[in-house]
């Protein structure tokens, strides 16, 4: 098993290149939606299809050999391989690896693994098991859908007013980092939060006193 790490990387405009587009290729495709994604494969879920014709992913109906793949994957940032092929998959796979680009194999060793997703407005959390039970991922966001709940979203945006009016209010860096864990260790504020964000402004502007 290799070192996998994870990283949040901008893909606005990054050329993702996914071959294969059945359920799991459809699956990749949504996740990597903002980015600008082909979808190469000799047939296309009803999904994609629509994706396709809403101008969401770029759809390239072909069958693939491996001696179509260096071309087809020519500018890309990362590419997946998700046919039902895996002979194909790994040949995919090894092709982008040479040229540098990151690579997802949907069926064997993969050197990038797609996480499960929990979102919250800006905030992700992604889950992997280092590729050794997708299903314990799949189970694990589940979980974590359910016990992170909606008013996360309210206390990041209130942490980020909060972070933006210590800066002229409190020169200390470090006071402002205190400042902030006690907002987000405050049991009153995040049930203020249930009531309003300017309820819980309110209630969180105590923390802002200068202490000397
Ligand atoms: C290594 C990895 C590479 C990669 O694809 O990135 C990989 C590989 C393989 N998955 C397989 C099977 C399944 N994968 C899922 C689901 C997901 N698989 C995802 C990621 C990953 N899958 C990467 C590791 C992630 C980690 O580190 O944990 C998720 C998280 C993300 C996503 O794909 O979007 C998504 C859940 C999303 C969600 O809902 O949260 C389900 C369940 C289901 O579909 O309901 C099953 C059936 C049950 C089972 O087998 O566990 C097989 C066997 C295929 C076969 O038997 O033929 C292989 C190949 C192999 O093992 O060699
Ligand atoms: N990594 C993951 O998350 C998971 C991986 N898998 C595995 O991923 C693979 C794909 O799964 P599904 O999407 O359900 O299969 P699928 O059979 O529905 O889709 C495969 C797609 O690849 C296309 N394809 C196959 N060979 C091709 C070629 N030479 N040229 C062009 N297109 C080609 C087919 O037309 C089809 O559209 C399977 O091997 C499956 O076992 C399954 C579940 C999860």
């Amino acid at each position: 098993m290799g070192e996998y790490l994870p990283l949040f990387i901008d893909f606005s405009g990054k050329k993702v290149v996914i071959f294969g587009g059945g359920a799991v290729g459809e699956r990749k495709a949504r996740y990597f939606a903002g980015a600008e994604v082909t979808v190469v494969s000799r047939e296309f879920t009803q999904c994609l299809e629509e994706l396709g014709r809403d101008g969401v992913v770029r759809l390239d109906c072909r069958s693939v050999g491996s001696d179509d793949v260096a071309s087809l994957i020519e500018g890309a940032f990362l590419v997946v391989a998700a046919t039902g092929d895996k002979a194909l998959n790994d040949e995919i796979t090894r092709i982008a690896v040479e040229r540098g680009i990151l690579a997802n194999n949907a069926t064997g060793d993969s050197p990038a693994i797609v996480p499960s997703l929990v979102k919250k407005g800006d905030i992700m959390v992604a889950i992997s098991t280092g590729g050794r039970s997708p299903a314990m991922a799949k189970y694990l966001r589940k979980r974590l859908e359910l016990a992170l709940g909606d008013d996360i979203g309210h206390m990041l945006s209130l942490q980020e007013a909060a972070r933006d009016a210590l800066k002229s209010i409190e020169k200390d860096q470090k006071r402002r980092e205190q400042i902030l864990w006690e907002i987000l260790e405050d049991a009153e504020v995040w049930e203020a939060l249930q009531e309003s964000d300017e309820k819980a402004m309110e209630t969180a502007r105590r923390h802002f006193r200068p202490d000397r």
